[in-house]
């Protein structure tokens, strides 16, 4: 029955029960009884109804409550793991400049006396064969005293940069001090490394900086020495460097190698 209905039959029943005129039907007691009861299942109903309300109302504010905690702790998270990422990253470039700082030498950016070291070790464990050569430039302390410490740096990148250019991809070449430096070829023995090096000198000695209306160029001297199997590698550096020695007292622009 509708509402409505329900509500004129009621009221209907209210004014039958309460009219003097059916006082003594014998029905009138039942009817109250029926209209009494009634009433009170119906504010039964519509309290269960309230309570219901209440609750669903009260589960739907906690939903929100909670959908809203979530959401927020999944902001916080992604916030976190931006922050983390942003972090890691930071670290991640730190680590590399500081691994860069730490093998390689900041004028020129080659390998320095440090990586070049480490690299000679590993090849001397797996028993390898190499040939080192020691590179200096002559007479470089006359460069920074005649056109200052600026342009002998400039003259030391431009040297670096044909040397790089020059060697085999597989050969290492470091910054072993000032104005030295010191070329690893793997896997190559004295007579072969021998022209690979003439040929680095003649290229170096075409290396030209322009300083005023001055072109400079400078030449090398080198020594080489082919590693022998069970010495250290500071054996062999130490061969390669006599042999720098000799070229130099023979006249500097020239490579002479260590074959004692
Ligand atoms: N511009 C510049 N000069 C450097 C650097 N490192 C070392 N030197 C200079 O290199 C010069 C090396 O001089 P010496 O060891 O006397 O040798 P040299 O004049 O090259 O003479 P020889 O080796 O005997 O031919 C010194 O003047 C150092 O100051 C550098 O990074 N930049």
């Amino acid at each position: 029955m509708k509402t409505r209905d329900e509500e004129a039959l009621l009221s209907h029943i209210a004014t039958l029960l309460g009219s003097p005129e059916h006082a003594g039907n014998p029905l009138r007691d039942a009817l109250q009884d029926l209209y009494q009861q009634h009433c009170e299942q119906r504010e039964q109903v519509q309290r269960l109804i309230n309570i219901s309300d209440r609750y669903q109302l009260l589960a739907m504010e906690a939903r929100q409550v909670t959908q809203a905690r979530y959401e927020d702790s999944l902001r916080r998270q992604r916030k976190l793991s931006r922050i983390s990422d942003g972090y890691q990253a930071l670290m991640r470039d730190r680590n590399r400049a500081l691994h860069q700082a730490s093998t390689h030498d900041p004028l020129t950016d080659l390998p320095n006396r440090r990586m070049i070291s480490e690299r000679l070790e590993a090849l001397v464990n797996e028993r390898r064969g190499f040939t080192l050569a020691l590179l200096d430039i002559d007479h470089f302390k006359l460069i920074n005293d005649c056109h200052g410490h600026d342009v002998g740096d400039r003259l030391l990148v431009a040297i670096t940069r044909t040397l790089s250019t020059t060697l085999r991809d597989y050969d290492l070449c470091a910054r072993w001090g000032g104005e030295e430096f010191l070329l690893l070829l793997a896997n190559t023995d004295l007579d072969e490394a021998q022209p690979i090096v003439e040929r680095l000198r003649a290229c170096l000695a075409d290396v030209t900086i322009c300083t005023g209306d001055q072109k400079l160029s400078v030449t090398i001297s080198a020594g080489l020495s082919q590693h022998r199997f069970g010495e250290p590698h500071q054996a062999t550096i130490k061969r390669a460097d006599q042999a720098l020695l000799d070229a130099k007292r023979a006249g500097r622009n020239r490579c002479l190698s260590n074959i004692s």
